[in-house]
């Protein structure tokens, strides 16, 4: 167990948007998070991401914040990096050399289907393609647990369905939570949470 929620309350000013939500998650776990819009996916997100103090409810961890990485459901790239600098930039902000971190970069890119792009800025990308070079920054990083917020929203059927299985093969080591509200999505995870 690396995470476990108990009875999680989420509410801006006086309106509760998540009651009651309790889930354990074990190394190497993968879960979709599905729901209606609005119901909460994001702030619970951030909740078990540490990045946001619920309102009620408690979150035990047994990881370190460095083990955690949170994708943003609009990829967050420098727009002066390349592709390939984008999806390097978690390994170089932690301090690994610019040829190691580009090359474990690349790897994670190019099986998301990435190849030929490393040189490209982010504004020569699809809003799809920034989000799978969100993705390969973090699975670049082989953190424990990797927290997804609609990481296959602006890509179609079949991108998405081929982006969510890389994913899942490519994080096999971590636990991997992914907020969608696409059961196609949802359906390719082995577990799944819902929120309402
Ligand atoms: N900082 C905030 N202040 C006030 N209201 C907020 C804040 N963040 C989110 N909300 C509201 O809380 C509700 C839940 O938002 P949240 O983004 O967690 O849901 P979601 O399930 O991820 O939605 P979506 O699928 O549309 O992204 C929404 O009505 C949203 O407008």
């Amino acid at each position: 167990m690396i995470l476990k929620a108990a009875d999680l309350r989420v509410a801006y000013g006086g309106r509760t948007v998540l009651d009651g939500f309790s889930a354990e998650l074990g190394d190497g776990e993968h879960y979709a998070l599905t729901g209606r819009s609005g119901s909460g996916k994001t702030s619970l997100l951030l909740v078990l991401a540490g990045l946001l103090e619920p309102t009620g409810g408690t979150v035990d961890r047994t990881l370190e914040p460095r083990e955690v990485v949170y994708v943003p459901q609009a990829p967050s790239l420098v727009p002066e990096l390349s592709a390939l600098q984008n999806a390097a930039l978690g390994l170089r902000l932690r301090g690994h050399a610019p040829a190691e971190a580009e090359d474990r970069a690349r790897e994670q890119a190019h099986a998301l289907g990435l190849a030929g792009i490393d040189d490209a800025l982010p504004a020569e990308l699809s809003g799809g393609m920034q989000q799978r070079v969100a993705l390969a920054r973090a699975l670049a990083m082989a953190p424990r647990l990797i927290l997804a917020d609609e990481p296959t929203g602006a890509l179609d059927r079949a991108t998405a369905a081929r982006t969510i299985d890389v994913l899942l093969r490519q994080a096999r080591d971590s636990a991997l939570v992914v907020a969608t509200h696409d059961p196609d999505v949802a359906a390719r995870f082995p577990h799944r949470w819902t929120v309402s």
